[in-house]
Formats: C-alpha cells, structure tokens, sequence
C-alpha cells in the first residue's frame, strides 16, 4: 500500500515549445507541510497546478491517495484543496455568501454547509468578518479566506500557491502559523521562493530550479546540504599558528580582527573534537569554538546553479 499522499511520476509540461517543468519525481506523505521551493519562473506554479487538476500535464502521472488524477479528476479533486496564487475570490461576496458558494462547489451536503463553514471560519480566524464584503477585508484576511476554501471540504491534501505573497510581516506570521497548525492534521504543500519562509513552516524542503528537482530532503538536511569547512576558535593563550597548521585535515590558520583564530580544514568536521583535545593536553586553553556554516543564501545559490552546470 502506498503510503503516500501525493505520487509524482516522470511529470514534465510544456506551455508552447520551451519545458517548463522536465521530469519531476515527487512522494509527498499524509502528514505534514512540505515547502516547494524555487526562483521565480523554477515551475512551482506549474508543479502545482497539474497536481491539482488545473492544468493537464504534456507527460507524465500524478497520483491522490493512489488515485489517478487524470483518469478520475473528480474522485481525486475530492481530496484537494487548492489556493491558487491569485486567491479566487469574489470580492462583491461576503465572507458567508462566498463560504456557502464554495462548499457548494466541493459538493458539501446541504444539511452540513453551516457546520462545515463555521468550522473553517473559526480554523482561519475569520468569524467575526462573516458578514464583511471581501473587497473590505486587508490582505491578510483575503487570505485567510482563500485558505477557508480550500479547506471547507476538510480535504486530506491542501496545496496553497506563495500563501505569504504581498502580506505584511504580521500577516506572514499569523498566515504561517495557520499553515502550521492545518499540517498538523493533514499534508500541507506550499510553495515560496522565500528561504526564511519556509524553513520556519516546513518538515521537508523539495526544491524545483529551471523546471527540475534539485533537493528533497528535511530542513536539516538542507541547511547541511554545504558541509563547513572551517571554524572559529578562541583561545585565552593561544598557540603558534604553525602548531595549528600542523594538525592533520586543518589546511589553513589565520587571526581574525576580533582576536579569535579561523581554521579552515579538508577533515570531516569531527576535527574539531581532535582540537579541543590538543588544547586540553597543551595548556592552549579553548574558550569558545563555533564551526561556521554556509548561509542559506549560499545553499540556494548553489542548488541553483546545480542545474545551469
Ligand atoms: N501560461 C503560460 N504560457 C507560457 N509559459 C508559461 C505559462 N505559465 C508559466 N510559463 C513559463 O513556465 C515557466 C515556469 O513558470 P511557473 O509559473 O510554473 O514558475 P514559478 O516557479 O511558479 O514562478 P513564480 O514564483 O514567479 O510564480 C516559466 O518560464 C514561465 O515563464
């Protein structure tokens, strides 16, 4: 029994001539957020409007809870949520006129709409707007909308298209942690070309460049994805840099500005272990000692570049 939410196979789309997504493999589990995240142009948008039965792909499958999502669009459609990058919203409705619209649409029994919307309102953090036009809701709570329709029909998968976009940093945060907490129930995929953003909301990073897959894997996984290859130390009555030098793996020593010395070594980074040894043995007297890792500016650049070389 497949054990996952999402199946992507082999998946690749083009809009006239050029790819714009070329053979994506993707297994997405039950539980959880997975962000999808890439330059703009990388093909999020068109990862996930295939996934949701938007857009029919050029080659390729894609499987719901093992169901073919082309074969049975509507028995597979049942089962997603979809906030699409511009918010479908009707900005005449009000929050319930539009509520009801939607849960009709997803086929929501008619004895269970009221129900059903006074769950997804509370959920979002929208039922005191209830009555409020859209067009006089902010940004945030246009989104928070678009976030309770896509959720209304308690669907298994939610897929929501750059959820943050143009919000204020208020916004963002309580926007995220909605994101959160809809993931801790069900499996939530979000897209962002924002690092922070979805190192903070994600268990699991799959990264799309130039219409590619270049990285799945967790957080951690990713913020590891450059091994360090130096530290920082600080010594009350440091050593001779030669005798810091002379340490096998360690290719490099230098002084900072601040008085603390940088080694930069070939070894794996239990090297470190072996200096705090030699210090305890020769009186050097180790203070503080900080392996210095890559920004995530760096891990983007680089997977970014995976593709172009
Ligand atoms: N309707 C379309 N017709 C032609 N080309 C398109 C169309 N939609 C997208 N593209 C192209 O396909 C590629 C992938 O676009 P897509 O919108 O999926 O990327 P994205 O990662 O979502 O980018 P963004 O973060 O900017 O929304 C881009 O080169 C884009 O120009």
């Amino acid at each position: 029994m497949n054990k996952s939410i999402v199946k992507i196979e082999h998946l690749s789309h083009r809009y006239s001539t050029a790819w714009a997504i070329k053979d994506i493999n993707l297994d997405i589990r039950h539980k959880g957020i997975t962000g999808l995240l890439g330059s703009n142009g990388a093909g999020k948008s068109t990862t996930m409007n295939i996934l949701c039965g938007v857009l029919n792909q050029t080659e390729g499958s894609v499987l719901i809870d093992n169901i073919n999502l082309r074969e049975h669009p509507i028995a597979a459609k049942k089962l997603i949520g979809f906030l699409p990058q511009n918010a479908p919203l009707y900005l005449d409705l009000t929050v319930d006129e539009y509520l009801t619209h939607c849960a009709h649409m997803r086929l929501i029994p008619k004895d269970r709409i009221k129900a059903a919307m006074t769950e997804a309102k509370e959920r979002c953090g929208i039922a005191h707007f209830s009555k409020r036009l859209l067009k006089n809701l902010s940004g945030g709570y246009k989104q928070r909308v678009g976030i309770a329709q896509a959720i209304i029909h308690k669907p298994k998968l939610v897929v929501l298209d750059e959820p943050t976009n143009g919000l204020d940093p208020n916004q963002i945060a309580e926007v995220r942690l909605l994101i959160k907490e809809i993931g801790e129930e069900r499996s939530v995929i979000f897209s962002s070309h924002i690092l922070s953003e979805v190192q903070a909301t994600c268990d699991t990073i799959k990264m799309i460049e130039q219409g590619r897959v270049v990285f799945t894997g967790t957080v951690n996984d990713f913020n590891n994805y450059i091994a360090p290859n130096s530290m920082l130390l600080y010594f009350s009555n440091a050593p001779e840099l030669s005798a810091l030098k002379a340490i096998p793996g360690i290719t490099g020593a230098l002084p900072t500005d601040n008085g603390w010395l940088r080694l930069h070594f070939d070894a794996a980074p239990e090297i470190a272990e072996t200096v705090v040894e030699l210090s305890a043995r020769n009186g050097w007297k180790l203070r503080e000692i900080q392996l210095e890792r890559s920004s995530l500016e760096e891990i983007f650049a680089k997977l970014s570049n995976k593709v172009k070389s």
